[in-house]
């Protein structure tokens, strides 16, 4: 950008001011195009301009984006944004005319109807983070907002707390938490959100500080059990086929990954390993589960007061829905 005094258009400062404006549209046009602006001049009126000057689609939607290192980070204007002061942010000889790939300047780009960005060449967002970035920096319109956490609701009724449920779901997000209770909706498919680096990630931490997990339950139980050595109890109850035989298994997995800690025992794969037997007595077929556990299950896992997982006990009752109890026991023994 370059200062004229006192010739063409002209702010109340007395100044002009040009700015780079670099298309990046899908059609061929001009490399650059340099805009004399005021001071005062939005970005609304600064895209009016450049697209007059470029002579593209007055039909369609245009954005600026402040472009500050080359290959960097974009910024989306607001259309009442005054470019010319972001202008004067930057460093003074970034202020001057200068190529495009020494960095400051500006990007038109075309917006689609849904308010994201026509990207040419769009960048990965593959991701949650990548997307996350993009629309805090104006590239993407804002997701539909979820609460982790059922409490945290504006408006509390049936309606407020299945459409969240639902937002949550679509975004892969399975589990949600209400208040110390987790809430999970079974995705009937695979989700790599259970392997070892789950477990560390959730390791010793207060529930609410991460998105809701089992595994948060598991350890949350554990380590309550360690630190007040009081008995732990984690109830499971949904309608057939939800997912609670699926829900015990992680929590096993989660609170022996816990309990071994190098001291691989193959305690897990004895209590999973007893699960099918026993519910081999009392499984069936159902409208939603072809392996459906008519029997409520109850598993019992005791520790040693070291936190070594030391003995498990997993039995049919006629309960409704499966429990788990995790009593401290400072004994040595091993048994199923
Ligand atoms: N978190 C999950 N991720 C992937 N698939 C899941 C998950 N939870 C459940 N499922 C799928 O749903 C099926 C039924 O789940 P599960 O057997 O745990 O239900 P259930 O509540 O124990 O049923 P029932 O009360 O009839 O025994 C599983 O076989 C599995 O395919």
């Amino acid at each position: 950008m370059s200062v004229k005094d006192g010739d063409g258009t002209t702010s109340q400062d007395g100044k002009a001011y040009e700015l780079q404006i670099y298309p990046r549209l899908s059609l061929e046009t001009a490399s650059c195009c340099t805009l004399r602006v005021t001071k005062e001049a939005t970005t609304a009126s600064v895209i009016q301009d450049a697209a007059a000057t470029l002579g593209l689609d007055a039909s369609k939607v245009y954005v600026l984006a402040e472009v500050k290192e080359c290959g960097g980070e974009e910024w989306v204007l607001e259309s009442t944004d005054l470019p010319v002061h972001r202008v004067l942010l930057w460093p003074r000889k970034a202020q001057d005319q200068h190529s495009q790939k020494e960095g400051f300047y500006f990007l038109l780009q075309e917006r689609n109807n849904d308010g994201s960005i026509c990207y040419v060449h769009l960048p990965s967002v593959g991701n949650e983070q990548e997307s996350k970035r993009l629309v805090a920096r104006g590239f993407l319109p804002p997701q539909q907002e979820d609460y982790e956490d059922l409490c945290n609701l504006p408006v509390l009724n049936e309606d407020s707390i299945l459409d969240n449920l639902c937002i949550r779901f679509q975004k892969k997000k399975i589990y949600t938490y209400a208040g110390s209770i987790l809430i999970a909706i079974n995705p009937f498919k695979f989700l790599p959100i259970y392997n070892p680096k789950y477990v560390k990630m959730y390791e010793n931490h207060q529930l609410g500080k991460l998105e809701p997990h089992i595994f948060a339950i598991a350890d949350v139980t554990y380590y309550a059990m360690l630190r007040k050595r009081v008995n732990q109890c984690i109830v499971i109850s949904g309608e057939s086929g939800s997912g609670k035989t699926q829900s015990t298994n992680f929590l096993i997995h989660c609170l022996t990954a816990l309990s071994q800690k190098g001291y691989a025992s193959g305690v897990e794969r004895t209590i999973l390993g007893a699960g099918p037997v026993l519910e081999a007595f009392g499984n069936a077929k159902t409208a939603h589960n072809n392996n459906s556990s008519r029997f409520g299950k109850f598993i019992q896992v005791n520790y040693l007061e070291s936190g070594v997982g030391a003995r498990v006990r997993v039995t049919h009752t006629h309960t409704p829905c499966p429990l788990m109890s995790l009593p401290l026991l400072p004994q040595k023994s091993c048994c199923l």
